[in-house]
């Protein structure tokens, strides 16, 4: 119980920055409230929890194989993008200002995010869930450092994919509205060239039940994802060379679609 109320007490703390201008101050609130919930068992060696993050650009396919090692492994798969969905989905006071960010393709701030971050993992606390596989955080230099002064992260998977691809996979996501699944309306096949081999994906595409209810997301239009890679190569790929520097990174070209990739993705990961 005091751990609860510890951890109730740094999250008014940290939901105030919702409700004010962001300072140093304030953002490490952000990060002790992250670092008074992420488990610190796993570097004692007491179990194999975890403590993964994937990188890549968007579209890459980070939150298909992060879920599939979650399940995997049984530790949570925890994404930014779709905590940050869900806070504009609740209609609360940030929505509006998120929603416009999000839309723009555009990074909301550091310390929100790790609000969202932080109260994610302090329902992993209560749930009794241990270590976890992130995707789509840290996104920054400065989230990268503020993770790797609260916790040890063990491996970071780079996950890479030719330019031409993350866009038609992007403009071909389709969720289902009603059971949330995530399904490919993409076929992509692009032709070998200058020694690299053709790369084919097939798409993923939904059953029956699911076809009458596909929605995309509002952030998934041609202009919006260009902005996005924009984006990643300016403020995310300085975190490849902070963790290649730290020798986590592991780099991993995917080499097609799903059936393809998974066998090699878990051979990369000695699993
Ligand atoms: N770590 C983060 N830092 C800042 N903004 C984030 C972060 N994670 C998610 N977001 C916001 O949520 C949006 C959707 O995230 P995500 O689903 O991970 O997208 P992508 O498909 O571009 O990888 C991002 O474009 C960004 O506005």
């Amino acid at each position: 119980m005091a751990v609860l109320n510890r951890l109730m007490w740094k999250r008014a703390a940290s939901v105030r920055i919702f409700c004010t201008k962001s300072t140093d101050g304030e953002l490490h609130r952000a990060s002790s409230a992250l670092s008074s919930v992420l488990p610190v068992e796993n570097a004692k060696g007491k179990s194999r929890n975890v403590q993964w993050v994937f990188l890549g650009c968007p579209g890459v396919g980070k939150g298909t194989y992060a879920a599939r090692l979650s399940n995997l492994l049984g530790v949570p798969h925890i994404a930014t993008g779709d905590l940050v969905r869900q806070e504009l989905s609740s209609r609360g006071p940030l929505s509006s200002e998120l929603a416009e960010i999000v839309n723009q393709g555009k990074l909301i701030s550091d310390e929100i995010i790790i609000d969202l971050l932080s109260k994610r993992l302090e329902d992993a606390q209560a749930k009794g869930e241990t270590g976890f596989i992130l995707d789509g955080f840290p996104r920054t230099v400065r989230q990268a450092e503020i993770l790797e002064g609260v916790t040890d992260i063990e491996l970071v998977i780079n996950l890479k994919l030719r330019e031409e691809a993350l866009i038609a996979k992007c403009l071909g996501r389709r969720i289902c509205s009603e059971c949330g699944g995530n399904y490919n309306v993409a076929c992509i096949d692009i032709k070998g060239e200058d020694g690299s081999p053709r790369m084919y994906m097939p798409p993923l595409l939904p059953p029956p039940q699911c076809e009458s209810k596909l929605i995309s997301r509002s952030d998934d239009t041609e202009e919006v994802v260009k902005e996005r890679l924009r984006v990643y190569n300016e403020k995310s790929r300085p975190v490849e060379e902070f963790y290649r520097i730290r020798g986590k990174l592991l780099e991993f070209d995917l080499p097609g679609g799903i059936p393809e990739s998974w066998g090699k993705l878990l051979q990369a990961l000695n699993l």
